[in-house]
């Protein structure tokens, strides 16, 4: 922002109803206060305006829409409680339209120096996911929001499996500066194999040779929750609050997002933005598929039978291993962990420090999220963090039912810790190979499920960029009691 735009400063007195309000502009803050008691202030930092606009004479619809220079309304958001974000407006009318004007030109003005801000978005709705409320939502929710920040929203409702990553994959984008979904992981997990698959062949790029980096997409993405669980829009967004999804795109701020690749001898299978699971989880994923027709509580039905059953998978894992000494911080808005690995050239110059364990597991997972949710606040890998370059895998042991009981109930917990349970274990890491040893799971790739059981996860240090500010340090206890991992 240049030096002039940043020290204007503007002051005025407006009418908003019958109530008089001082309104200042100063130092990027808008803050205005009634002339009378009750003398209330409030503050708006600009960079949670959404747009400055005049406001139109009401006419005949027939009639050619003409905008009336006394009247001017700011859209702004604010956050609520926590990380949710909420939409509200400020109208505010003069006599003079040489006051409005220089309001309207000198905030309009601001605004245009967030470049970052979509102009363009290309939008994918999945009307399968969840409730099947996606596009819904979005018609309520986030074209309002959309038509009032000025963003242009080319909607393709998704017709299969799929077509999503094929569309990415195949078709020309040019137009657009930025893409998004509404939808769950499942989605979202589309979306971002699209991206980087299509980036690889505009590149020639093999992305089946894992001896060569996958590319960065060069677009943007932004997570509308529209699914069951909604990991990874929790993660970025700290709630699963379709509003302030929507906000986050509009502000345009952004963070890098790891991405884990998973391969077999061969083949890239799939890239993944939160999590990898085999056993129990892997199995909830495969038999509540067929179950999707009971909506979310699929989840729930099968957790419960399969916990039940106990069953252990024998595998052998290695993993490339990272001292994970006093790392012990959370991911957060402004989170410093993540912002020096932005700056940082990968040179993946850790020393190689291969470890191999082999056993009979209840359930194996490669976290590069949190991967918490609503049922599951701290989620499963409490310390990940969205863009260190880290996966989390955590491996629980075989072991009684009481066990796997106390291992889900504290999944549930905001306080989660495992530190006293001994059948399981905690390892920072780059990279890690999975093998199974006898009667084969499945695996759950950001809810999708995945047949080779012999692969090779390496995580990619923010390869995605995504549209988010972060969620707030001020963490929300769940009101959901029911058991979280089966949900995750
Ligand atoms: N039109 C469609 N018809 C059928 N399946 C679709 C369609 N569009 C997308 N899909 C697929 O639907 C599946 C489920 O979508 P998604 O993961 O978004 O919802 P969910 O499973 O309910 O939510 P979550 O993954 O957050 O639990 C994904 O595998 C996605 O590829």
């Amino acid at each position: 922002m240049s030096d002039n735009i940043q020290n204007s400063v503007l002051l005025s007195t407006f009418y908003c109803g019958r109530k008089r309000y001082r309104l200042y502009f100063h130092r990027n803050q808008i803050v205005w206060d009634n002339e009378r008691p009750p003398y209330a202030q409030q503050t708006v930092p600009i960079e949670n305006v959404i747009s400055v606009q005049y406001n139109n004479i009401e006419t005949h619809p027939a009639d050619e829409r003409t905008y009336n220079p006394h009247n001017f309304t700011i859209h702004y958001a604010e956050r609520k409680e926590s990380s949710i974000w909420r939409y509200n407006s400020l109208t505010l009318r003069h006599s003079d339209p040489l006051q409005v004007s220089s309001w309207v030109k000198t905030l309009q003005n601001h605004l245009q120096s967030f470049t970052q801000r979509p102009k363009r978005l290309l939008l994918f709705v999945n009307p399968y996911g969840g409730k099947k409320k996606a596009l819904k939502l979005f018609e309520n929710f986030g074209k309002p929001l959309f038509s009032i920040a000025g963003v242009d929203v080319s909607v393709i409702v998704s017709q299969r499996q799929n077509q999503i990553r094929d569309i990415l994959i195949h078709h020309n984008l040019d137009m657009f500066d930025s893409v998004g979904c509404v939808g769950g992981d499942g989605t979202v997990s589309e979306l971002l194999n699209g991206l980087v698959i299509r980036e690889c062949r505009l590149r020639g790029i093999d992305p089946d040779n894992a001896a060569q980096d996958l590319p960065k997409p060069t677009l943007p993405v932004g997570v509308i929750p529209g699914g069951s669980t909604d990991t990874i829009a929790y993660c970025l967004h700290g709630t699963t609050d379709v509003t302030t999804a929507v906000l986050h795109i509009i502000f345009g701020d952004s963070l890098g997002l790891d991405l884990v690749s998973v391969r077999d001898k061969d083949r890239l299978l799939r890239l993944f933005a939160s999590a990898l699971s085999y056993g129990y989880l892997g199995d909830i994923a495969y038999h509540s598929e067929r179950l999707r027709w009971m909506g979310p509580v699929r989840y729930e039905y099968c957790g419960f039978k399969k916990i039940l059953a106990n069953e252990g998978y024998k595998g052998e894992i290695t993993f490339l291993a990272d001292p994970m000494s006093g790392n012990e911080s959370r991911c957060f808005e402004n989170c410093q962990e993540c912002f020096i690995k932005s700056n940082q050239v990968n040179t993946n110059k850790m020393e190689k420090n291969w470890k191999t364990i082999q056993g009979k597991f209840f359930m194996v997972s490669g976290a590069n999220i949190s991967c918490a949710c609503e049922r599951s606040p701290s989620g499963i890998a409490p310390y990940c963090h969205l863009g260190d370059g880290y996966l989390y895998l955590v491996i629980i042991h075989h072991t009684s039912l009481l066990n796997n009981l106390r291992i889900l109930w504290r999944f549930s917990k905001s306080t989660y810790t495992t530190d006293d349970l001994p059948f399981v274990e905690i390892h920072r890491v780059k990279e890690f190979c999975f093998r199974a040893l006898d009667i084969p799971s499945r695996w759950n790739c950001d809810g999708e499920i995945q047949h080779n059981t012999d692969i090779r996860a390496r995580v990619h240090c923010q390869l995605l960029t995504v549209f988010s500010r972060g969620s707030s340090s001020v963490p929300v206890e769940s009101n959901k009691s029911s058991c979280g991992l089966c949900r995750c």
